[in-house]
């Protein structure tokens, strides 16, 4: 088929994070540009993810401010909390960033097609509708997708997907998971007020950060009322009569008796049914698309960005990808991505951040050739609330080259101070460079340059 027949240059398969990105720079390189969304306009992280995640976070966190606000002098009166209002408000500004997100599609000449899309062939895309469509370029950007466990009375419990539309606070909730969302949830409903239990099947939580930060947010998050069930696969859930949940722990007697069960065991590209196979893009063992280092898989005309290709699934990642896509394949710019040093944090309460490697992984890459630097203070803030909470800062340092290999902190406005020092961290700053740094005080940032 000759170029000019195709009816797309580009056609993009899901208006999230990846594809919105790639979708409008493609279109700004002269482009003809389509996209298909089957839910909503933004993705995960706008309507179901990160926005309304932080929002409620920002929400719960006023509980501990208005704790506090009586040290300060204020007189806050009765105290009353509304999850309706909360939720609506929420809501309302995922429906405003929807917006915004179909805007910007339109100003940039995208046709937007809001259904589902398969892949039928090389250059070919079927819409629900039942509407064939082709393009010299097919991109996937479906994301992923939560994956439940199957256990028995697996249909009682909710995913991160449907915890945003809640009709009201549950009382009691069981948290299935100990990895990015149980934590944040936990912390959300935790301040809310909820009666919170974390069920994980290991003993680990949050895999990958360093551990005595994971440590030191386990033991605060017990003192603030958390419960943890470790080792403890979900046998059953049964609903009861009245209503209420029992969680059946194999192993254990008693089961927990809830009012909601959130199940955050990870997500899963979001590939079945969507038609890869009739155009040769090969996946791998957890339904990903495989890809080279720009994104192209197995079939030369379609490439893949973000959560699908189950490499970091974090929106800046993805947003990247689909960027060097669009400037790669329509822009004639060779852009290539460094997965080095990518910034991260867990908007737990409190808040975790790191960058680099942690204690345990420089370990394993220079064995006794590193020199680890810890602050473990007790905010300001935490004093004058009579809060016991310390936060702790980690730098990891290589000892021959005095290079900062990597910086983990746990503590109030952890992710903040953390996007700063990340960049230090990526130039490949020493030790010296923080050191030779002034202090900015008073602030828990300056422990960062006071580490001796
Ligand atoms: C609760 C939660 C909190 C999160 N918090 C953070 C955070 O704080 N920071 C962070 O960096 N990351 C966070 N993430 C991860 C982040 O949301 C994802 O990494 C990011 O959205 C991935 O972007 P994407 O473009 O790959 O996919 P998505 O944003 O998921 O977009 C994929 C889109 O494709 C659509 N789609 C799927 N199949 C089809 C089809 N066949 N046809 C048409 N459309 C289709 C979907 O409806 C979706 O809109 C969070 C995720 C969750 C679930
Ligand atoms: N702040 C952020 O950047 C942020 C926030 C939320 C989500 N995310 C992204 O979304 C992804 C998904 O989040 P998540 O919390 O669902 O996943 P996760 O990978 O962070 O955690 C999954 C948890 O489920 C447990 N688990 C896995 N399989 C299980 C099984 N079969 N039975 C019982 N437990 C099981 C794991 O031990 C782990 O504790 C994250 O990996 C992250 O990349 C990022």
């Amino acid at each position: 088929m000759a170029e000019q027949e195709y009816d797309y240059d580009l056609f993009v398969i899901g208006a999230g994070s990846g594809g919105v990105r790639a979708s409008r720079i493609a279109a700004s390189h002269g482009a003809r540009v389509a996209v298909a969304e089957e839910y909503r306009v933004g993705g995960t992280c706008v309507i179901r993810g990160c926005v309304p995640k932080k929002l409620l976070v920002y929400g719960s966190h006023f509980a501990e401010e208005l704790q506090d606000a009586a040290n300060y002098g204020w007189t806050v009166g009765d105290l009353k909390f509304d999850w309706p209002t909360l939720r609506d408000a929420v809501l309302k500004d995922v429906d405003r960033l929807n917006a915004a997100y179909t805007t910007t599609l339109e100003n940039n000449k995208v046709e937007r097609f809001l259904e589902r899309a398969e892949v039928t062939g090389p250059h070919s895309v079927r819409l629900a509708s039942g509407r064939e469509v082709t393009a010299k370029y097919i991109l996937v950007a479906v994301g992923a997708w939560p994956v439940t466990p199957s256990f028995e009375g697996a249909e009682h419990c909710i995913t991160s997907n449907e915890v945003f539309h809640l009709p009201e606070l549950p009382r009691r909730v069981v948290i299935s998971g100990a990895g990015y969302i149980a934590m944040e949830f936990a912390g959300i409903f935790n301040a809310l007020g909820c009666h919170v239990t974390v069920v994980n099947r290991s003993e680990t939580l949050l895999r990958g950060y360093d551990e005595s930060l994971r440590d030191r947010l386990l033991q605060i998050t017990m003192a603030r009322g958390i419960e943890y069930k470790f080792n403890s696969p979900f046998d059953k859930v049964v609903k009861r009569e009245d209503g209420c949940l029992e969680a059946h722990l194999a192993g254990k007697p008693d089961p927990l008796v809830c009012d909601l069960i959130l199940v955050a065991t990870g997500r899963k590209p979001k590939t079945p049914g969507l038609g890869l196979e009739t155009a040769g893009v090969e996946l791998g063992e957890n339904g990903e698309i495989k890809v080279d280092d720009t994104g192209k898989t197995t079939c030369d005309s379609i490439y893949a960005v973000g959560d699908v290709t189950d490499r970091v699934q974090l929106t800046p990642v993805a947003i990247r990808e689909g960027h060097a896509f669009a400037d790669r394949v329509f822009g004639g710019k060779e852009t290539t991505i460094s997965y080095d040093c990518i910034p991260s944090a867990v908007f737990s309460q409190p808040p975790l951040a790191g960058v680099g490697l942690t204690e345990s992984q420089a370990r394993n890459a220079f064995g006794s050739n590193i020199k680890v630097f810890s602050s473990d203070f007790r905010p300001m803030k935490n004093i004058f609330g009579h809060r016991p909470e310390r936060g702790l800062y980690k730098m990891i340092v290589d000892a021959g080259t005095d290079r900062v290999l990597g910086i983990h902190m746990i503590g109030p406005e952890a992710p903040e101070i953390l996007q700063a020092a990340a960049i230090a961290v990526k130039a490949g700053l020493t030790k010296a460079d923080f050191d030779a740094t002034v202090a900015l005080h008073p602030s828990m940032a300056e422990e960062l340059v006071l580490m001796r």
